[in-house]
């Protein structure tokens, strides 16, 4: 399963590397011969003997947190200190009741927060699980056939077998090279630095397996060339596989991340400031210092939403479900509320926004006349290569390779390669003829290839490529790509029979012809760009290709394509112009896996939420840096294994989908923290004027926290609340002054009822003699008007016509019950407190209407003044 590494660096006993070493220093052939196997890989009875023996390669990137590390996790939540710090405090003042309750509910609080993890984790890896990860390995049916590359799950990899390595793919095991071109991979998962390192058949062997270049370690990736290795080590017995702990995707904070950090601190802040307050005048007039410093702790608990990690998990585990109902696997939980944070996702084109099949259509000479041979030289060339590099030659050899080639390798033995890669946008080959003589073939974008043509092939002749003709090759791709399709320029070059060879080789070619492709645009993809539009998610499309394709593209997906940056643009721009720039384009073309990183660094960094949609290898960077990664499952190994979300569906109408159901998450979380967090602090503020103005304490400290805790447990059930639709209309995010105007709005309100409830019950029923009453009283109102409030308060519209889901009603009732009968029942004692006079139900009525009456006319002021509504 192509997961996530865990993000700290290797730590820990370093594994046994004696094997490595030796097949770093030994020749491939003598690794291949220690193996028993050979060039040809493995008889497939061979290979399912060797399984046996050594079992599944299994080696799993990101195992299971370890039981004990989750449990410190859920136990390391300011919350839980907090509460802990409290326990404490009353253990201090010789309080046990208290103490033990609190302990009792500190354990409750991790126990639930534990389960929820367990259960979300195990959901994210049994959906993980679904994308299977291949890998090509060159088999032979039994020893005299021929060798053949075939695709197998990556966990029937063995020793011995011989691996082809591409552009995208996941080292599969730990291998030793044999041959390769131009091989770069990606290490960051072992070691943690970014740059890919050049990896090579014959190549220095200091230091450490990850430095070896003739080694390719399981769980890194290849970004560029190709290669064929030998599988030295599986599973278990890999140097990942035996690394304590994994080094991986430095990913940066998301914006949930942020959001989450952003509220705990101003929820901290709140309480740096009124706990003292409340410390010092409750200290100050009562002249009980013991008592004061508990009721400073009570109110600290008082203020905090202790449930928020809990009701965070449970929302962003049912929205993991519904998602993956949708389509939609989800690997990295908190992605599911950054997608609907996004306000801004960023396309890449083939396999995205076309179909994830190139088809090959038609072959041209340099004038645009049909001729084959443009074809020919192209199946030549990728058949030469160790490895497809990428769509374009899978479907070059799907679609144009013909056996009656003339130009088949029966004639043509590979000899040379110079590979693939985004900067270069070209590749080439060198082949040798049965005579000896020795041709270099160089495909690639047009506007690599022909500045590297002196020549062009005219019916069998070669003519110089002057000026004019330069100028028609370029117009017949840009005319071809106004039409839609792709042209791939084929060009060719004998070489000195001797000599190695290198990019400066590449030059004074003599074009071939181009060979045509359709990239057709998928059905969904205007309905898509409408439909995240329509959501207030702005869409750019970022492609390596030319400007002429990336306009065509981005015309026909309905995203405006009056201006088409290039990468090389890019280049010259500083920060400041980037940012301004990205104000206003939105395709870019021609662009390298670093300026694709540097766009989505640009617009994080102007205080968007980024999504990325990418399937290529040239995206996995990106997809790791954005606050969201999306990755199609027909993407490759490694973009998927830096994605957070897979689609599982073609159809990229689940990106909209996706958007509605990230926000329905943020939603129903944010009502929790932002709701709690108001009446949490009217709460607060009343009791600060209680300090002032009562002689004893309006509420034990230890009826606060079981109070806290009852309204919290009805939150529990937010999570499945409706949400309204002009809340998913629009990108959300966690909004810490928004909070924080909420609080000091709706507070105040819930405070004014509070002193009601204190003058009723003091005047009212005269329980200012009877503390353990007044308690009680005070006990069951502010439960009952905190439970009503969120009923009112969830939706910006009318509660009675946008009803909540039945598990919110059903729990705030069930909760309302127990503090009443808590407070109103034979329970009342153990909880300090005594019951009050039934005829007190008629002013929790009044109350519990009035402040819901109250909230909705001031929700109605608050609408109007903000436009927006949580
Ligand atoms: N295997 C290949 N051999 C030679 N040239 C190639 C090969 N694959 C792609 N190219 C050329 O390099 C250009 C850039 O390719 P790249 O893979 O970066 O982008 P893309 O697949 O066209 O777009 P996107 O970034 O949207 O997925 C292509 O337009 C094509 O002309």
């Amino acid at each position: 399963m192509p997961t996530h590494p865990s993000t700290s660096p290797p730590t820990g006993a370093l594994p046994d590397t004696a094997a490595l070493t030796q097949a770093a220093s030994a020749s491939a052939f003598e690794v291949l011969r220690t193996l028993d196997t050979g060039p040809h890989g493995l008889t497939e009875a061979e290979a399912a003997r060797r399984q046996d023996t050594h079992g599944e390669n299994t080696v799993d990137l990101e195992p299971a947190t370890a039981p004990l590390a989750a449990t410190w996790a859920a136990l390391r939540s300011p919350f839980v200190a907090l509460l802990s710090g409290l326990a404490v405090v009353f253990a201090a003042v010789g309080d046990v009741r208290g103490a033990v309750t609190v302990a009792v509910m500190v354990l409750a609080s991790v126990a639930l927060r534990r389960w929820q993890q367990v259960r979300s984790d195990r959901a994210v890896r049994a959906v993980g699980a679904r994308l299977v990860t291949t890998v090509t390995v060159r088999r032979r049916a039994d020893d005299d056939a021929d060798p053949c590359p075939r695709e197998v799950p990556l966990s029937d990899v063995v020793p011995g077998d011989v691996v082809l390595l591409g552009p995208g793919d996941v080292v599969p095991a730990d291998l030793r090279l044999v041959t390769g071109a131009d091989l770069f991979v990606d290490q960051a998962v072992l070691t943690g630095e970014t740059l890919p390192v050049a990896k090579s058949a014959t190549g220095a062997c200091d230091g450490g397996p990850e430095d070896a270049a003739v080694l390719c370690l399981a769980g890194s990736e290849v970004v560029a060339g190709t290669a064929t290795a030998v599988v030295v080590a599986v599973g278990g017995a890999t140097y990942s596989g035996a690394l304590a702990r994994r080094a991986g995707r430095e990913r940066p904070e998301s914006s949930f991340d942020r959001g989450v950090r952003g509220v705990s601190r101003t929820l901290v802040r709140f309480m740096l400031v009124l706990v003292p307050i409340v410390f010092a005048v409750n200290g100050t007039v009562t002249g009980d210092w013991e008592q004061a410093l508990l009721f400073a702790t009570a109110v600290a608990v008082g203020l905090t939403p202790e449930m928020l990690p809990v009701v965070v998990t449970t929302a962003l585990a049912r929205g993991a479900r519904r998602l993956a109902r949708a389509h939609v696997i989800v690997t990295r939980l908190n992605a599911v509320q950054d997608l609907g944070a996004a306000d801004v996702v960023c396309l890449d084109k083939t396999g995205t926004l076309t179909e994830e099949r190139l088809v090959a259509t038609h072959s041209l000479d340099p004038w645009g006349r049909p001729d084959d041979e443009a074809a020919a030289y192209a199946v030549l060339a990728v058949r030469s290569q160790i490895a497809p590099a990428g769509r374009l030659d899978e479907a070059v050899l799907d679609q144009l390779a013909d056996p009656t080639d003339p130009l088949d390798d029966a004639v043509y033995s590979p000899e040379d390669e110079i590979g693939f890669d985004q900067v270069r946008r070209r590749a080439s080959v060198v082949v040798r003829r049965q005579d000896g003589e020795r041709l270099m073939i160089t495909k690639g974008d047009p506007d690599e290839v022909l500045p590297r043509c002196s020549q062009a092939r005219v019916e069998g002749d070669a003519v110089e490529l002057d000026a004019g003709r330069r100028f028609a090759a370029h117009d017949l791709a840009r005319a071809h790509a106004d039409q839609g399709l792709r042209l791939l320029a084929v060009a060719a070059k004998r070489l000195p029979r001797l000599g190695a060879v290198d990019e400066a080789d590449e030059q004074d070619l003599t074009l071939v012809g181009f060979v045509g492709f359709v990239d057709p645009v998928r059905e969904s993809a205007p309905a898509t760009v409408r439909g995240l539009a329509e959501h207030g998610v702005e869409v750019l499309l970022l492609t390596g290709d030319n400007r002429h394709v990336a306009a065509r593209v981005a015309h026909q997906a309905g995203i405006p394509a009056s201006e088409v940056v290039v990468g090389e643009d890019l280049d010259a721009l500083d920060d400041v112009r980037l940012a301004r720039l990205l104000e206003r384009a939105r395709v870019f073309a021609r662009v390298t896996p670093a300026h694709k990183v540097r766009v989505v660094t640009a617009l994080r960094g102007a205080g968007r939420v980024v999504g990325f949609v990418g399937d290529g290898v040239n995206d996995a960077p990106a997809l790791r840096i954005a606050d969201v990664g999306i990755a199609p499952d027909s993407a490759t190994p490694a973009a998927k294994r830096a994605a957070d979300l897979v689609l599982t569906d073609p159809d990229l109408a689940v990106l909209a989908a996706g958007v509605v159901e990230g926000r329905r998450t943020l939603g129903n979380t944010l009502k929790y923290v932002t709701i709690t967090a108001s009446s949490n602090f009217g709460n607060v503020l009343a009791l600060v004027a209680a300090a002032v103005l009562l002689p004893f304490l309006p509420m034990l400290p230890l009826q606060l926290v079981v109070q806290n805790l009852l309204y919290d447990a009805a939150q529990l059930a937010l999570p499945w609340d409706r949400v309204d639709p002009e809340y998913t209309a629009r990108p959300r995010r966690w909004d810490t002054s928004e909070l924080v105007r909420f609080m000091l709005t709706f507070g105040p309100l819930s405070s004014l009822f509070d002193l009601a409830t204190f003058g009723v019950l003091w005047w009212g029923l005269d329980a200012s003699g009877a503390p353990a009453q007044f308690r009680a009283g005070w006990f069951v109102e502010g439960l009952l008007t905190q439970l009503a409030i969120v009923l009112v308060l969830r939706t910006r519209g009318a509660p009675w016509r946008r009803l909540p889901r039945r598990p919110v009603v059903l729990a705030a009732l069930a909760v309302a019950v127990t503090g009443l009968g808590l407070s109103f029942g034979p329970l009342a004692g153990a909880l300090s407190m005594q019951n009050p006079p039934p005829v007190y139900l008629l002013w929790i009525t009044v109350a519990v209407l009035g402040y819901a009456g109250l909230a909705q006319a001031l929700k109605a002021v608050h609408l109007r003044r903000r436009g927006r509504w949580l």
